[in-house]
């Protein structure tokens, strides 16, 4: 049953509800990996409604950046205090989730603090590191960011500019920053409420560059909070999302540091000057890889916000007629409206079970790490390069196809999406902008091809595999399976057809970089290829896990959706495989399935469980009340505090008055 039914819902929504198949409960655990995650999401849901002091005082959208700034604060400090009765304090998910709950999506000074600051220093310091700072950073006595990127220099870490200069006689780093273009730009929390930081910075001892390293920073007096002799920090201004962030600049003028204080548990210095390198030349970049490995389930929640708010609106929403000209029809209803949103449900499905996927991959990796096995970093790094790319891009359009699904009341802020959009596609960017980070697949995939045509095959890993084998026949009644094998043979074609382009321009004599940089457009294409295959086959691996047959059989359903539109999407790529009547058949398979899944439709986003609060949404609200609290929420904008503004006794009055004359 839908846990979501109570007295005085909109019928429309409840109507809805009734005839879904499934206990929206016994889904959300297996949307979060578990009955007890779920569990702890409403229980925490439960109480923090039921805390005065955690409610927004007013909408966000009515906020200024100010008093968003503030708000945030204002909420981590109290949540800082109740937080031991709320959450398991080991736990990251409850962490994130709680401050999700009560602060918003918007952003808040602690928020890379958790996830940006805190990891580097528990996976590369040292023990007495660790003693030193993670105590102190858990208890939130200190609050941290993580400033790499540059205002010159974001995607290209090897063209950093900082310097963090061995000083022998005084056993300490000197920072600096030696141009304009070495400033720092853009770590979140940095401009106004941080007071350490996680720096990357050139390692120079004697004269020479070991490249970007991490190094532990204080940036402002901890009485104070003023920024130290050495240090010139503020923030960079407003964004078009996370507004309730301080991203900042930050400037070193010879700003010494102790040795201690390099993260020294891979890349040593000596106290003698001696450099001893990592296990690996990119240890340093993993907490990137962290971040990287919980986006595609931290995207899939951002698609599922939206979601929640565009299938409540449209089941409540009559516009039109079908057959009945008694009663306009729910918009839901109609198949251009479910073709719009019912692959986007599908497919944050998907990204979150891919999520959950990477995110114990990676913990996986960790602990290999930690024993000296650093042989998996490159799969990883490919994957969820891929991943965050794909992920972010499909995300942007499902929410401004959510968006669009709304109507005119998408449009206003009462709706959210746009905030979610904004908020979201900030991912497109960050952690690695997309083009990027698709064309370090790209080099994975290409070194794959180059094994197979050197008779290595047996070398690939299992997520490469494909393309070594050769697929020309398919059969399309016998289910999903055959449509893996479809996206193979395109993920196959692709990655084929890019790195020959590039090993013919780099027989015609073109330089690797000149080949590479003609052969993007195309690698890149292979990369989203491969990392699509790779969404199917986990979203099929997750549906055939499933025990509960109730829910089992909904899945498949939404698989089915999943399947034939993610083929119909790339059909161009399948075209010397499939006949046009087989690509037929799967676009009418696609509009039964639809069909098939419209039931079910409410139910699948109220499985995602995420509160009116979370949401703060007037479209998207559990009840379904929409039209009487759109009215309440436009009367409450500050514009309608007064019926007369100065706008018009200032200027419009007397302009009126005087062309009347
Ligand atoms: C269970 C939980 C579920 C729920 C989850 C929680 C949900 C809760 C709801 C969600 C609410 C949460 C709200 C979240 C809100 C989000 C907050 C916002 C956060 C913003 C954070 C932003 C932080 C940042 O942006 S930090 C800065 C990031 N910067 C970058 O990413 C820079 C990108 N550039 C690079 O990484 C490098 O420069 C790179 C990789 C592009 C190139 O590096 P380099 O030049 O050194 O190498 P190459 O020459 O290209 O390659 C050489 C060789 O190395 C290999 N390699 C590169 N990197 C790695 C690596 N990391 N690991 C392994 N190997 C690597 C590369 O592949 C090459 O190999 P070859 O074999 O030679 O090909
Ligand atoms: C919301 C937000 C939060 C952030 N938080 C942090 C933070 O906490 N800490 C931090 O250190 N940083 C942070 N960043 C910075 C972020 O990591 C960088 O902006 C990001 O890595 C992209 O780098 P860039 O800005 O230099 O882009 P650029 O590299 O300048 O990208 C511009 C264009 O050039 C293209 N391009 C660049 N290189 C190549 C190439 N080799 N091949 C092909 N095309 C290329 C890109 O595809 C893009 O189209 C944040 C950014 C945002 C938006």
């Amino acid at each position: 049953m839908n846990q979501s039914i109570k007295p005085g819902d909109n019928p429309d929504l409840t109507e809805e509800r009734l005839s879904g198949t499934f206990d929206t409960n016994s889904m959300a655990a297996v949307i979060y990996g578990s009955d007890k995650l779920a569990q702890r999401r409403r229980e925490i849901s439960e109480a923090v409604s039921r805390i005065p002091e955690l409610q927004d005082s007013k909408p966000c959208p009515f906020m200024t950046r100010e008093e968003k700034i503030l708000e945030g604060s204002r909420k981590s400090a109290i949540l800082n205090r109740l937080l031991p009765g709320l959450i398991d304090l080991d736990s990251f998910e409850e962490t994130v989730f709680i401050h999700q709950e009560v602060i918003g999506i918007e952003g808040h000074p602690l928020a890379l603090h958790e996830s940006l600051f805190i990891p580097p220093i528990a996976t590369q310091g040292t023990d007495e590191q660790q003693k030193k700072w993670l105590g102190r950073a858990q208890r939130r006595e200190i609050i941290g960011c993580y400033a790499q990127t540059e205002l010159g220099h974001g995607s290209n870490l090897r063209a950093l500019e900082t310097t963090a200069t061995f000083d022998i006689s005084s056993q300490e780093f000197i920072l600096n920053s030696p141009t304009i273009t070495s400033l720092k730009w853009w770590p979140g929390a940095l401009g106004k409420s941080a007071n350490w930081s996680i720096v990357i910075a050139n390692l120079i001892v004697h004269d020479k560059n070991h490249g970007p390293h991490p190094f532990m920073v204080q940036l402002r007096d901890e009485k104070s909070h003023e920024p130290l002799p050495g240090i010139t920090v503020g923030d960079i201004g407003p964004k078009m999302a996370f507004n309730g962030a301080d991203n900042g600049f930050l400037g070193f003028e010879n700003y010494r540091i102790p040795r201690e204080n390099m993260l020294m548990r891979h890349s040593k210095v000596t106290p003698d000057g001696g450099y001893i390198r990592p296990p690996h030349a990119k240890i340093g970049y993993s907490g990137m890889v962290r971040v990287r490995s919980r986006m595609a389930a931290e995207q899939g929640l951002f698609l599922a916000h939206a979601l929640t708010i565009a299938v409540r609106y449209s089941a409540i929403r009559r516009q039109g007629y079908l057959e009945d000209r008694s009663r306009e029809v729910k918009v839901l209803d109609y198949q251009t409206q479910q073709h719009r949103l019912f692959p986007s449900i599908a497919r944050a499905y998907a990204f979150i079970f891919c999520g959950f996927e990477t995110i114990r991959l990676y913990d996986q990796l960790l602990i290999d790490v930690q024993n000296g096995n650093t042989s998996g970093m490159a799969d990883l790094h490919a994957l969820t390069s891929g991943l965050k790319s794909v992920v972010t891009h499909q995300t942007g359009e499902g929410i401004e196809q959510a968006r669009m699904a709304c109507g005119g009341h998408g449009y206003s802020m009462a709706s959210y999406i746009s905030e979610i959009y904004g908020v979201a596609i900030g991912g497109c960017t960050y952690e690695g902008e997309n083009m990027v980070m698709l064309l370090q697949l790209a080099r994975y995939l290409v070194k794959s091809i180059e094994m197979i045509q050197n008779g290595k095959s047996k070398n690939l890993g299992p997520m490469v595999a494909y393309l070594a084998a050769n697929e020309s026949e398919i059969d399309l009644n016998l289910g999903p399976n055959e449509y893996l094998k479809v996206f193979q043979y395109a993920a196959r074609s692709q990655a084929w057809r890019a790195t020959e382009k590039f090993q013919k321009l780099r027989n015609s004599g073109m330089s690797k970089e000149q080949a590479w940089n003609q052969a993007s457009v195309e690698l890149t294409r292979a990369s989203r290829l491969h990392t699509r295959l790779y969404i199917m086959s986990t979203f099929i691996n997750h549906v055939g896990s499933v025990v509960d047959q109730k829910i089992k059989k909904v899945l498949i359903d939404l698989l089915n959706v999943h399947i034939t539109y993610e083929v119909m999407d790339i059909g161009i790529y399948v075209q010397g495989l499939l006949s046009s009547d087989q690509m037929d058949l799967i676009r009418n398979q696609l509009y039964v399935s639809l069909e098939t899944i419209r039931p079910n439709a409410v139910s699948l986003v109220d499985s995602f469980q995420i509160s009116d609060m979370q949401l703060r949404s007037v479209l998207g609200r559990r009840d379904g009340n929409v039209y009487e609290n759109l009215f309440k929420w436009a009367k409450s904008c500050p514009l309608n505090d007064k019926d007369v503004l100065e706008s018009v006794t200032k200027y419009l009055k007397p302009m009126m008055d005087k062309s009347k004359l």
